[in-house]
């Protein structure tokens, strides 16, 4: 279990003490998957970075199974720190090292013997479908299969706990989709505890038991993910909820409204600035016409969706859909 009590962490600012994390106090079960969701500047980065003591918090206490993280030595600290796996949106592994080299590293801090640290190798390479890319490096992988390899080091020593910050936030649909399966696998299969934060409401409402909504350093609305949709009492949690509605009335109008069949069109930092929907037109016997669409930018990075309509004849549709893949553009069929 895990107990997080009158959480504070305030940085020095110019003139000014900034509260980032200002009195945050949850408690997560073993095996549970716990969501705090927040808009970015939130403070969420900092709280999930104050559990294992990438921060340093300032006052409050982190307990795991009875243990105060923050009250451990620093030599303390580096052992209990076995315990917590992270994974982070940019997935951070090391570009020189293999994958196998990647996932055997925490293995090898913790002086684990040669021969158990290949067995669990590849088992995690088991876990988590990529035995084939075991001596492959990181720039071979997709985004999808980099979080995989990630989450395979982070868990590589069995900890109690995995922290998500925005870890599939990078990711296009398919391979989020892809990575909360991992999660749920986690949970049952290995028996750990969840904490994930993210931005994305449609993220944590499929996979979170509970969801704390966080705002200026403090968890504002706390609840069960169903209680939490069912009533949301506080505006920021409902804006959240509304959004996710929002997205699934525009879904069933563009099914009623729309004759020709309709995509959805996922595009990253590489493809959205590129004129690749000009030239697919240019390139085959098709139509396209635009329904909607948006852009967010994540952290560094630009990722959006665009709904459109495709008509002509199916084969210069299928072809226009090969070209849009080819070019990095992820596509859904919705009707
Ligand atoms: N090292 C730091 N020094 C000063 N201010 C900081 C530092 N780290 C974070 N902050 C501030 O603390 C606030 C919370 O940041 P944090 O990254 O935790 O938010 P967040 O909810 O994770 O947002 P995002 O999703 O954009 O990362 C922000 O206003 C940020 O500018």
């Amino acid at each position: 279990m895990i107990e997080v009590k009158n959480l504070k962490k305030s940085f020095e600012n110019e003139k000014e003490e900034f509260h980032a994390v200002n009195g945050v106090s949850f408690s997560v079960e073993k095996g549970e998957i716990f969501g705090i969701i927040g808009l970015s500047g939130a403070g969420k980065s900092t709280l999930v970075r104050c559990i294992n003591r990438l921060e340093e918090p300032n006052e409050g206490e982190v307990l795991i199974d009875g243990v105060d993280i923050l009250k451990l030595s620093k030599e303390e600290l580096l052992k209990e720190r076995k315990e917590i796996g992270m994974i982070f949106q940019s997935f951070n592994l090391f570009m020189q090292k293999t994958v196998a080299e990647n996932i055997s590293f925490p293995l090898e801090i913790s002086k684990v013997p040669k021969t158990e640290i290949e067995k669990r190798v590849d088992e995690l390479l088991e876990f988590i479908d990529l035995k084939e890319k075991k001596y492959s490096y990181p720039a071979e992988l997709s985004g999808g299969q980099k979080q995989r390899v990630a989450i395979a080091r982070a868990i590589a020593t069995n900890p109690k706990v995995l922290l998500s910050d925005e870890g599939t936030s990078a990711l296009d649909p398919a391979n989020t989709e892809s990575i909360l399966s991992l999660f749920k696998k986690i949970v049952t299969q290995y028996k750990m505890t969840i904490i994930m934060i993210t931005h994305q409401m449609e993220v944590a409402k499929d996979i979170c038991d509970r969801i704390a909504v966080m705002d200026s350093g403090k968890i504002i609305e706390e609840n069960t993910t169903e209680e939490l949709f069912r009533n949301p009492k506080n505006k920021i949690t409902r804006s959240f909820i509304k959004n996710l509605q929002e997205d699934a009335i525009e879904e069933k109008l563009i099914a009623e409204k729309f004759k020709g069949s309709v995509y959805r069109l996922g595009y990253g930092e590489s493809t959205y600035q590129a004129p690749i929907l000009s030239r697919c037109m240019k390139n085959y016997d098709v139509e396209l016409s635009i329904i909607s669409g948006n852009v967010n930018t994540i952290g560094q990075s630009s990722v959006g969706h665009l709904n459109i309509e495709i008509t002509g004849d199916e084969a210069e549709k299928e072809k226009a859909i090969d070209y849009l893949k080819e070019n990095g553009v992820t596509v859904e069929e919705i009707k």
